[in-house]
Formats: C-alpha cells, sequence, structure tokens
C-alpha cells in the first residue's frame, strides 16, 4: 500500500544556467505544491500504513526551509529546477523516513516532477 501527504509552500527561484533571454532566467514565484509518499503493509490493528501526521512532523522542518524562502540560496538548490527540488526533499527526508517511496514536486498546476530514488 502507499499513501501520501500533500504540502504547499510559496518560494522564489529563479533557473540560473538557461539563456538570459529565457523567462525561467528571471527571479519569480511559484505556489508550489509537493506530495510525499510512503509505502508498506497495513498495520493490522492500525489499518493504515503509517499515521500522516508522522509524514507531516518529518516534513516539517524541511517545510520550513523552504516555505517563503529564495530557493537558490539554500544549499543543493542552487539550480533549482523541479527535478532538483524533488531529488534533495527525498535526500532530506529518506533517512527519518525509511518508508519514503516517491516525492513529487508541482511547479505549476501543470508541470512537475517525480523523484523516486536512486
Ligand atoms: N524540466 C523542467 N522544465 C522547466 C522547469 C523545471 O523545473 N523543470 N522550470 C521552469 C520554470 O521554473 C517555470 O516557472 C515553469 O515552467 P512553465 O510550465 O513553462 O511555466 P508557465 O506557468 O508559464 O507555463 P505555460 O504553460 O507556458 O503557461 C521551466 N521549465
Ligand atoms: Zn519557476
Amino acid at each position: 500500500m502507499e499513501i501520501f501527504k500533500e504540502f504547499t509552500f510559496e518560494a522564489a527561484h529563479r533557473l540560473p544556467n538557461l539563456p538570459p533571454d529565457h523567462k525561467c532566467s528571471r527571479l519569480h514565484g511559484h505556489s508550489f505544491r509537493c506530495r510525499i509518499y510512503v509505502e508498506g503493509p497495513l498495520d493490522p490493528v492500525f489499518g493504515w500504513v503509517s499515521d500522516f501526521g508522522d509524514i507531516k512532523a518529518v516534513f516539517k522542518p524541511t517545510w520550513e526551509r523552504l516555505d517563503h524562502h529564495y530557493l537558490n540560496e539554500i544549499p543543493g538548490l542552487e539550480n533549482p529546477t523541479s527535478e532538483v527540488l524533488a531529488r534533495w526533499i527525498w535526500q532530506e527526508l529518506k533517512a527519518e523516513l525509511p518508508q519514503l517511496s516517491r516525492v513529487e514536486v508541482f511547479e505549476t498546476c501543470t508541470t512537475g516532477a517525480i523523484y523516486r530514488g536512486d
């Protein structure tokens, strides 16, 4: 079974490796959405894989590093594409959330990236 919890955060970024005439090389912001997935067997007593609240607690310090921040200033996010961000969030969470199975980042309503680990 796989479950997820969705979060939102507001953040600014620019993609510094793009040519200057590309719109995403300029500073701009997004209302990012992100889904954290964990997988495992159902606990026979609780009837769940894990408490959604536990996912929220593990993600909170990472969320605080992202929300209302300029992503390019965060170590590891100097080139903060959706792909880099999804992998970075995975690396932030995996040790504390061993059942982590997927990280999805939605940069806009229609674009995003999915990371499932190495
Ligand atoms: N593979 C990727 N491509 C792009 C990324 C990315 O992270 N990975 N990021 C961007 C920009 O940051 C941009 O903000 C989002 O791109 P885009 O969907 O093109 O932006 P729009 O909301 O303007 O989309 P429209 O459908 O054109 O309105 C670019 N590419
Ligand atoms: Zn963008």
